[in-house]
């Protein structure tokens, strides 16, 4: 998705957490300077998507469960950050982990380390993570959900789990099958649940009902 497209979605987002974008820009500038050259990654992410079969994968307690019923393995798996634990318990390494640091440290470090590819995403409550895991991370891009730069970009999205079909969409995949998303969840903090309601409404933009 274009930022132009994305914008009226980051303003409102924005207004409803009472947010402002100053934040994300720092985040954004921050993470620039510590990213390796972007090019050879967006080309294995495009190999990875292009074409593919993607399975997407949230955090919903349900993902375990979820696990049993399909065989990930003719599917390219893009894990929205803390599934990675629950995917690595299952033997799986995500092919792609899309993230803002806020999950398991080491199991983003042990996936990375066995091939896994990581869309690190700043914004203006990550800022800490951002100094501590990216210099650590290989085969990694920068993401902003505010105006992109030369080298962090924005395909459109909100929380983890959305980012990952907004990713998916963008880079031309041929299916998108979702597990592990609950966004009725009512076990979770009021903040939470309102981030879950932005992922239906921004999946909702992309034609996914869920
Ligand atoms: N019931 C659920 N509980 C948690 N995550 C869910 C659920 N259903 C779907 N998901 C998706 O799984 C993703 C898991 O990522 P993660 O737990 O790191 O959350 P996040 O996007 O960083 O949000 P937060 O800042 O609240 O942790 C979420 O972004 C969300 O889109
Ligand atoms: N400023 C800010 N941006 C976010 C936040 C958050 O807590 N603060 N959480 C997100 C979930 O992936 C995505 N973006
Ligand atoms: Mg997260």
């Amino acid at each position: 998705m274009k930022y132009e497209e994305w914008e009226p979605y980051y303003k409102a987002i924005l207004e409803d957490f009472g947010w402002t974008p100053e934040g994300d820009e720092a985040a954004a500038r921050l993470i620039s300077p510590m990213l390796p050259d972007p090019s050879p990654v967006l080309k294995k992410i495009r190999e990875l998507i292009e074409g593919r079969d993607v399975l997407v994968c949230g955090k919903a307690p349900g993902l375990a469960g979820d696990l049993l019923k399909i065989d990930p393995s003719g599917y390219t798996v893009i894990a929205a950050d803390g599934s990675t634990s629950i995917l690595l318990r299952n033997g799986i390494v995500p092919d792609i982990i899309v993230s803002d640091l806020d999950g398991s440290h080491d199991d983003l470090l042990k996936a990375n380390s066995e091939g896994s590819i990581i869309l690190a995403h700043a914004h203006a409550d990550n800022i800490d993570s951002v100094k501590k895991m990216v210099p650590k991370l290989k085969n990694v891009i920068g993401t902003t959900q505010a105006g992109p730069m030369e080298n962090v970009f924005n395909f459109g999205g909100f929380s983890d789990g959305d980012r990952c079909v907004f990713l998916a969409k963008e880079f031309g995949a041929k299916s998108i099958t979702i597990i592990g998303f609950n966004l009725d969840d009512t076990n979770v903090t009021p903040k939470k649940l309102k981030k879950l309601k932005w992922a239906r409404k921004l999946l909702g933009v992309l034609g996914i009902k869920l």
